[in-house]
């Protein structure tokens, strides 16, 4: 038998977060990076596969490619549904990318109708009338203003996406989606006829969530953040477990690299530095002056791993972020950064750190990427949207990694997430 469910997510943090809340609600999820080259091993045992991209902020040409290759390897392991998975603070530009892969997807799957909805009540991502809630503050008051890539400034997300694509967006308001799932289904059917393609989808509460995913059951595509997927694995039979959440006992170091620069993550890591930890600033504008910035991380790591965690960040201040993309562009800091710290990654597993924390989606696919990983097991949540999970080394040695969303996870994340690996794990 095929999967159920297949997934594409545009970015490595967002994959994992999809995968956790699928593996609350029951399904067995394999997780894998990058579409597998043709002839590689099927995932057996799987109820979900979620093939991870880094397609958010690629030109939106290249992230259609690579949502379209996905999709192909999904349907021929048998995908019944296809979920399209972004952001739950919707990070896009006008140029894409969540308008034109939804509108590819729609094209390949021959479908006219699908539902956008990046609700995550359980990380405070709510919303209402269309528009986008952080916690109690619109989007555009949110952080989310100053992402160095992809800036929110208009938290209508009907006009958002509506400026993304060809299609009519529509929306489907509280006061329906409140209701029950055939509510929402009258009011799909009412919003086809009036020619939309594409409907935003108010959540503000799981309840919704539910509610919403019953409504969408056979629905070939679905698009939305994480939340979602609290109230899909129903339609199948699947009812919440723990059993799915087993991992390998961590060994080696243990090292937090942060390419964040979130509010979230500037909090984690003022919390770090206030702990007296060891922690290391990579300064992009010294990379750029060709300064062996990463050999220098690598050489503060030598003596301070054995009693880690030790930190790698270039996480810092909106301000000082604005003046970095001022000297060097926005597009070229952020490769430049993420080449950086993926070097670091690299030369820490090395020197045999084998617990890992990434934060920041952009910066999780650099480092994933560098260390030839594959595919990942997700094991148990350390905060909402953020599991522990494993993955096989290129040598065969197991390496426990925690990709963190910018956003996401409490003021002591870089040293809780251990705590409680060691309690759930070991
Ligand atoms: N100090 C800095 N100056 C400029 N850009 C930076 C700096 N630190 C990180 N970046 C870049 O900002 C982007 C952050 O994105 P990401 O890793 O996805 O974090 P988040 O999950 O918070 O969105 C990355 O491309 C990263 O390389
Ligand atoms: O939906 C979310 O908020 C996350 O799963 C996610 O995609 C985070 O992306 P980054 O903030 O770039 O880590």
């Amino acid at each position: 038998m095929g999967i159920r469910l297949g997934c594409v997510a545009d970015d490595f943090t967002g994959a994992t977060d999809l995968a956790n809340n699928l593996v609350r609600a029951g399904m067995r999820v394999v997780q894998l990076i990058d579409v597998p080259p043709p002839g590689a091993e099927r995932p057996v045992d799987a109820d979900a596969v979620v093939i991870a991209l880094k397609s958010r902020t690629v030109p939106a040409a290249d992230a259609v490619g690579a949502s379209l290759r996905a999709l192909t390897w999904l349907r021929s392991a048998g995908a019944e549904q296809i979920y399209f998975k972004y952001c739950s603070t919707f990070d896009s530009t006008p140029a894409g990318n969540i308008g034109p892969v939804t509108e590819a997807l729609m094209d390949a799957l021959g479908t006219d109708f699908t539902i956008a909805t990046p609700a995550f009540p359980d990380n405070g991502r709510t919303v209402f009338k269309g528009h986008l809630f952080v916690g109690d503050v619109l989007l555009s008051a949110s952080g989310m203003r100053d992402h160095p890539l992809t800036p929110m400034t208009d938290p209508n997300l009907v006009s958002v996406l509506g400026a993304q694509t060809t299609r009519a967006v529509g929306l489907i308001d509280h006061t329906v989606v409140g209701r029950d799932a055939t509510a929402v289904r009258a009011r799909i059917d009412e919003l086809r006829e009036q020619g939309a393609g594409i409907a935003i989808a108010d959540a503000v509460s799981n309840d919704d969530l539910v509610r919403l995913g019953a409504a969408v059951r056979g629905m070939p595509l679905v698009t939305a953040g994480s939340g979602l997927a609290i109230g899909l694995p129903a339609n199948w039979g699947f009812t919440p477990s723990h059993a799915a959440a087993q991992l390998p006992p961590p060994g080696g170091h243990r090292a937090v690299i942060s390419g964040s620069v979130s509010a979230a993550t500037n909090q984690q890591v003022q919390e770090f530095l206030r702990t007296g930890r060891p922690a290391f600033s990579v300064d992009p504008l010294r990379v750029a002056a060709g300064e062996d910035v990463s050999g220098e991380a690598l050489a503060f790591a030598e003596a301070r791993l054995a009693a880690g965690p030790v930190l790698f960040y270039s996480t810092e201040t909106p301000e000082a972020v604005r003046t970095v993309q001022t000297r060097l562009g926005a597009a070229e800091a952020g490769e430049l950064v993420e080449r950086t710290l993926a070097r670091v990654a690299e030369g820490l597993v090395r020197r045999g750190v084998r617990q890992l924390v990434v934060a920041g989606g952009e910066t999780s696919g650099a480092v994933v990427r560098a260390l030839g990983i594959t595919g990942l097991r997700i094991g148990p949540q350390i905060d909402p949207g953020v599991p522990w999970c494993a993955a096989a080394l290129p040598g065969g040695d197991t390496l426990h990694i925690t990709l963190k969303s910018g956003n996401f996870g409490g003021p002591g994340f870089f040293t809780d997430s251990f705590a409680l690996l060691d309690r759930e794990v070991s």
